[in-house]
């Protein structure tokens, strides 16, 4: 039962990789046509120095027909044939060999890139939500060591083990032909141990997926150790994380270990298998031979035959670590490509005219992370075109969660979002964050130059991107840096300060001119004088906007059109400034507070 399932799953993966063996048919049609030559080659030879043997011994052959052409030639001119034939079936293996390993790695090369190409598409196609439960270090495995595992299926050339199966049936083939009882006692020798070996495969493909597994959670913990490095070492967690990461680097050897035992399981087992079937064969044949029923040249052949039949065993057995750990990189990958993308396109979008200033319009709307656990509830406002509105309330009231929401980087448990009278469901992702800028307190910067960071990846020319800077007053630092607009800044931007993180985001959100601007604790990196240089340029970005900010110092939002606050998920109270003031409820106090400590 156990077996059929896995039979079942093993051709379902292969079938998964169908589609992009498709893509290179031609490449990989020819190479396995180059595959029968070379079986060929490789079962005449056992035949050609049996006949040479036959030749010596003066015996009569047991397989004349083919060779009716030495019967006029002496026998020195007939061991020169026989050689001469050998030599070209040498050379046709060596030529069909060669060409076949290069196509086959050439064609495997493309579609592991291809499959690569696919997993960083499908992989930045996700929602949010899928990022939420997928440690990173467990998708750089997948995207890159498994990936490259299923790569080595190719490079170690163990795609040719259709050709080592086309080879033992060619050789099974001409046997029965030659001389069945010898070749009977081959095949009954095969047998046994092909189930020995299929067993030991399946133990390793087990061994393999929970090494890999360990091997995930190994490279998940390196990740966060790197990102994180700050704190491991502020807090003194070197020795607990170091603790750890032994034990996880502990189970994941000990996978390997088991994977190595069922390797070496099989090679060992082949290997010893072999020399019994040549033993067989001499004990057999040459109980034939005394007989007078089979004569040396057949069982020279029959000796060849026995370690041929069993060689391009031996070589599947080489080449059956890449497969199975191929087969289990397949499968983790397809896991990855299975993973639905939750938020869509709409089939036939509509694209709401852009002159309109951006009404955003939560209609009761609800939302939980994880199912039942909600973190807003029934929400319904609208936010008129050009207006400004802030949003308050206390730590992890959902604020921050409204603005995933109206981005769409997730949707709405219930109730529905509108942005100028369209449901955000129907509208394309692009148009929709397209139409607003999204400036985060933590700016996120990738590596690059600083004109790439403003543009990111968009073609603005450079006069765009330097008035872009200067109308959020961010120019001047800029050209404080050591190659101005050039300078190369670093992954993460490590070689700036936070709040010149910030200010390259506020560029980067004014060149887009969006109709929507969200300002998500944007300033609150910045010192003093420098947000008040931003505040200055605010004022003009948010000229004709409609903008949401959220401030946890009010009194930075004292002159926004209307503020609301929120309260665990809930919206209870809406209003200006001073009619929060005068209502004395939840702002009223918070804003008090604010005041008396500074
Ligand atoms: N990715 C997530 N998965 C599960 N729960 C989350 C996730 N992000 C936020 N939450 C929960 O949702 C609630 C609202 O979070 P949100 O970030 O919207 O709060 P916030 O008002 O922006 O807080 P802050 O002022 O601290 O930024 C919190 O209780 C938080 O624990």
């Amino acid at each position: 039962m156990n077996s059929s399932r896995s039979k079942e799953t093993d051709w379902r993966l292969f079938l998964r990789l169908a589609p992009y063996a498709r893509r290179n048919l031609k490449l990989l049609l020819l190479s396995m046509v180059f595959l029968v030559p070379s079986a060929i080659a490789s079962t005449v030879q056992p035949i050609l120095i049996g006949k040479a043997v036959s030749l010596l011994k003066r015996e009569p052959s047991a397989f004349d027909m083919p060779f009716g052409f030495l019967r006029d030639l002496s026998l020195s001119q007939g061991l020169n044939a026989l050689a001469l034939l050998l030599l070209t079936t040498i050379v046709f293996r060596l030529i069909f060999d060669a060409s076949q390993g290069f196509l086959v790695q050439n064609v495997g090369q493309r579609i592991t890139a291809n499959i690569r190409n696919d997993l960083f598409d499908h992989v930045t196609s996700l929602a949010v939500r899928f990022f939420d439960r997928t440690p990173v270090g467990k998708l750089i495995t997948r995207l890159t060591s498994d990936v490259e595992a299923l790569g080595e299926v190719f490079s170690t050339g163990a795609i040719g083990v259709v050709g080592d199966l086309f080879t033992m049936l060619t050789i099974t083939v001409t046997m029965f032909l030659i001389q069945w009882q010898l070749a009977l006692l081959l095949i009954f020798m095969l047998i046994p141990v092909t189930g020995l070996i299929v067993y030991f495969q399946q133990q390793y493909r087990k061994s393999n997926y929970r090494a890999r597994e360990e091997l995930s959670d190994l490279n998940s913990m390196l990740q966060e150790n790197i990102t994180g490095i700050g704190v491991v070492q502020l807090f003194r967690r070197e020795q607990f994380n170091s603790q750890l990461f032994r034990e996880v680097n502990q189970r994941y050897i000990k996978e390997v270990d088991r994977t190595i035992f069922f390797d070496s399981a099989v090679s060992a087992t082949l290997e010893w298998i072999s020399l019994v079937a040549i033993a067989g064969v001499l004990g057999v044949g040459g109980w034939l031979v005394t007989g007078g029923n089979l004569n040396f040249g057949v069982l020279s052949t029959f000796i060849l035959f026995a370690q041929r039949l069993f060689d391009p065993l031996r070589q599947f057995a080489e080449k059956f670590t890449a497969i199975q750990a191929g087969f289990t990189a397949v499968e983790r990958v397809s896991e990855i490509l299975n993973e639905p993308i939750e938020i869509r396109d709409p089939a036939n979008g509509q694209i709401p005219p852009s002159s309109q200033a951006g009404e955003i319009r939560f209609e009761n709307v609800s939302f939980a992370y994880k199912a039942d656990e909600f973190v807003l509830h029934n929400l319904d406002f609208t936010i008129r075109p050009g207006e400004q509105v802030a949003l308050v309330g206390p730590t992890g009231a959902g604020k921050s969660s409204i603005i995933r929401l109206l981005s769409r980087l997730y949707e709405p448990t219930s109730g529905r979002i509108l942005l100028d009278g369209v449901d955000i469901r129907d509208l394309p992702q692009a148009e929709l964050r397209r139409r607003m800028a999204i400036i985060l307190q933590d700016g996120f910067i990738f590596a690059g130059d600083v004109k790439s960071n403003i543009t990111l990846g968009e073609s603005y020319s450079f006069e765009q991107i330097r008035s872009a800077a200067e109308r959020t007053n961010v120019d001047r630092l800029i050209e404080q840096l050591p190659q101005g607009y050039n300078t190369a800044l670093r992954e993460r931007g490590t070689n700036l300060s936070g709040g010149q993180k910030q200010l390259l985001a506020f560029a980067r959100a004014a060149i887009r001119d969006p109709k929507i601007l969200v300002l998500d604790e944007a300033t609150a990196s910045l010192d003093v004088g420098t947000e008040a240089l931003i505040q200055e340029a605010l004022e003009h970005l948010l000229e004709n906007r409609t903008a949401i900010i959220i401030a946890h110092r009010l009194s930075t939002i004292r002159n926004v059109d209307r503020i609301l606050v929120l309260k665990r998920g809930q919206l209870i109270e809406s209003g200006t400034h001073e009619e929060l003031l005068n209502l004395g409820g939840l702002y009223a106090s918070l804003y008090h507070l604010q005041m008396l400590e500074s």
